[in-house]
């Protein structure tokens, strides 16, 4: 280090407030940009948002995603998985960060190869949904845990999707139990319900094998909270992480949580001197 960069005007001078962006204004990122906004994420002023659709209530530009890579330096992706998958690259490379909510895109190997080889932007993702990311990121340091396991459990019209065929859409509409709609790894289940199993993806990402995660993406009329259950065994122990949520009233697809947890995530990547993050 010269003595100029160590001066400690230069250092604060490194931590100018982060130009964010928040894609899809829905369930999550009306609650991300609106907090954003209001200052309540020291280190981050919103400066624009994203949407297919016109959005209002919020005190900040609604840009196209090519003027918003030109206005910010942080994406925060509350869209969709494909979102990812058409934008994540083009974010990076213009040298904005991308904070990702939508994780089932990451385990398709060969887009996660693309966003890790292209910069200077750098990926985040949010734990969302679930907890315990954490521990199951620093257990990997001492081997592979023998057995993951993920049991997400929802109402049943929150698991509807366009592939299901009339047997099985019967089954789940007239589900008076329990029923288990897809038994699958970490790298299969996101795909099939991308607005409802990233938590899949987020352990897998914290685990480090999507194929190593077993999913199984359980529908109960009488879920009125959702709940995901991560169970872990390895030969350094053994972890189990149970979280039951409010769903969102609008769409209940997605917990009440997961904005505030996308908003954690976001204070930690901005964070200013004078915070414990
Ligand atoms: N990690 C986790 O724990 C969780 C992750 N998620 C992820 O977050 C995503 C958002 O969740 P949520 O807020 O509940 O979803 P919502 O459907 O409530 O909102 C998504 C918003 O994004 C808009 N949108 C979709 N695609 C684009 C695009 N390409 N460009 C601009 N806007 C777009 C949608 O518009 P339109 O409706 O017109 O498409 C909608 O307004 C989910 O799809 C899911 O992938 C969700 C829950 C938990
Ligand atoms: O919000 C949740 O409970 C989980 C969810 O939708 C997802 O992982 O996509």
């Amino acid at each position: 280090m010269t003595a100029t960069q160590g001066t400690p005007a230069v250092r604060a001078g490194a931590r100018a407030v982060r130009r964010v962006c928040v894609v899809g204004l829905g369930a999550i990122g009306r609650v991300v940009a609106t907090a954003i906004a209001e200052g309540a994420v020291p280190g981050a002023e919103l400066a624009c948002v994203v949407d297919n659709r016109p959005v209002v209530g919020i005190s900040a530009p609604q840009v196209t995603i090519d003027q918003a890579v030109e206005e910010c330096d942080l994406v925060v992706e509350a869209a969709g998985q494909a979102f990812v998958r058409e934008h994540g690259a083009r974010i990076l490379a213009a040298g904005a960060d991308l904070l990702v909510a939508s994780t089932g895109a990451l385990t398709d190997d060969a887009l996660a190869r693309t966003l890790t080889g292209t910069g200077p932007g750098r990926v985040y993702f949010t734990g969302g949904a679930v907890g315990g990311l954490d521990l199951l990121q620093a257990a990997r340091s001492l081997g592979r845990p023998h057995r993951v396991r993920l049991t997400t459990t929802k109402l049943p019209g929150t698991l509807e999707q366009p592939w299901m065929d009339e047997e099985l859409l019967h089954r789940l509409r007239t589900a008076t139990g329990p029923v288990e709609v897809m038994r699958g790894t970490a790298r299969d289940v996101p795909v099939k319900f991308p607005r409802s199993t990233n938590v899949a993806a987020s352990v897998a990402l914290a685990v480090g094998d999507p194929d190593q995660v077993e999913v199984s993406v359980v529908a109960d009329p009488s879920a009125t909270l959702t709940r995901h259950l991560i169970e872990a065994h390895g030969e350094h122990g053994s972890y189990r992480f149970e979280v039951n949520h409010v769903p969102d009233p609008v769409n209940p697809a997605t917990s009440r949580i997961v904005p505030h947890a996308v908003l954690r995530s976001l204070a930690a990547i901005v964070g200013r001197p004078g915070q414990i993050l």
